[in-house]
């Protein structure tokens, strides 16, 4: 299939209005589509469905899913196609109530981990910009620009417009070996790619790994923890350490126990996200959700040696999940865009630091629109 034919199909879809998810998972150069022919929503029951689902941050929520019947890819995207600068044209509306507001909730989070409600909480705001509609265009931006994310393209009519560019898996696993991650604490890039951490930075993210091993370690075969590394996710660097193992067939168990994570929601979950709730003035609805690939089946041939030495052919099916926390990403209405962006408040938090956070992170959309 041609870029051409490849774009124009996914532009025909959306004109129709009808269900679709184009994505290019990190390092990866094939740009896939999935595509539904009617507006049925389709909704995970149990985790055994097979397509790409995209789940709400709230736990009570319903995961969608785009089953995985009609399925075509662009091998190799070329990026050189995409001229852009990668400089913004768009600007947010400056008001200080909303720096005010923003200030005020972390003020507030600091004091009820003072006062022991939770150890963690992550705050988050969305950022409402017009800027007409160019989704395509917009997507094709982020593929340039962010080669080390999960960039993707979501819609249903029933549910939205989504495009995003994130740096962080959920789970992804091949048959029964998974790899999840702990990503936490953040810092603009400024030319050295091992910059030195703070100790909030580096207490925050040993939050979110030890709330993985203790989610995780009762429910799998086995599980290893990683190094501590630094990494770059567009003009950012976050601390990340990888976590493996091995599922025991239960991945709807180990969603509900790793979803949301304190990168996202806090630490204990549940006071944590209810204070997310009673604090953040409007519905994060699949920002800091998880969306990505489910049960996805690929088939191979092989070559095996039989007894007597003759080459026989048989098939090998490999079972694929390749799940992303949904940051880094905004949804479209009309002809405006929400951006939404969020960070991690802990004992050790700087208000005025949070706030400029926030602002780091909005570029990673803002650069592109
Ligand atoms: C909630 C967000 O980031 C999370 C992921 C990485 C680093 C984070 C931090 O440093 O606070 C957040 O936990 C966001 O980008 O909106």
């Amino acid at each position: 299939m041609t870029t051409t034919n490849f774009f124009s199909k996914i532009e025909e879809h959306l004109e129709r209005k009808l269900p679709l998810v184009a994505y290019r998972k990190p390092k990866e150069t094939i740009v896939n589509c999935i595509t539904q022919n009617d507006d049925q929503l389709h909704l995970v029951r149990d985790f055994t469905e097979s397509g790409f689902v995209f789940a709400p941050f709230s736990s009570k929520g319903e995961v969608v899913l785009i089953p995985s019947g009609d399925f075509f890819h662009l091998p190799d995207f070329d990026l050189d196609q995409v001229v852009f600068k990668g400089e913004s044209t768009s600007t947010v509306p400056q008001m200080p109530s909303v720096k005010e507001n923003y200030l005020q909730s972390v003020r507030k989070a600091i004091k009820e981990i003072d006062n022991d409600r939770f150890h963690k909480v992550v705050l988050s705001r969305s950022i409402e910009i017009e800027i007409g509609t160019s989704p395509i265009e917009w997507f094709k931006r982020l593929l340039k620009t962010y080669t080390n994310a999960f960039c993707y393209l979501w819609y249903h009519p029933q549910v939205g417009l989504w495009l995003g560019a994130t740096p962080e898996i959920l789970l992804s696993t091949i048959n029964d070996r998974f790899t999840t991650m702990s990503l936490a604490g953040t810092q603009t890039f400024k030319g050295d790619l091992n910059p030195k951490w703070g100790h909030k930075e580096i207490d925050e993210q040993k939050l979110v790994t030890k709330f993985i091993l203790e989610a995780l370690k009762e429910k799998v075969g086995y599980l290893e923890e990683g190094n501590l590394e630094t990494i770059k996710a567009g003009n950012l660097m976050h601390l990340r350490t990888k976590i493996t193992g091995k599922l025991k067939d239960n991945l709807k168990e180990v969603l509900k126990a790793l979803h949301p994570t304190p990168a996202v929601g806090g630490l204990p979950k549940e006071p944590a996200v209810r204070f997310i709730q009673e604090q953040e003035n409007y519905n994060r609805e699949f920002y800091t959700g998880y969306l990505g690939e489910l049960n996805l089946r690929t088939s191979r041939q092989r070559s095996a040696r039989t007894n007597n030495q003759e080459n026989q052919a048989y098939r090998c099916i490999t079972k694929k999940n390749n799940l992303f926390v949904n940051l880094r990403c905004m949804q479209l209405k009309d002809s405006k865009a929400l951006i939404y962006v969020g960070g991690g408040i802990t004992k050790n938090s700087v208000p005025e630091r949070e706030w400029e956070e926030t602002v780091a992170k909005s570029k990673t959309i803002l650069s592109i629109l």
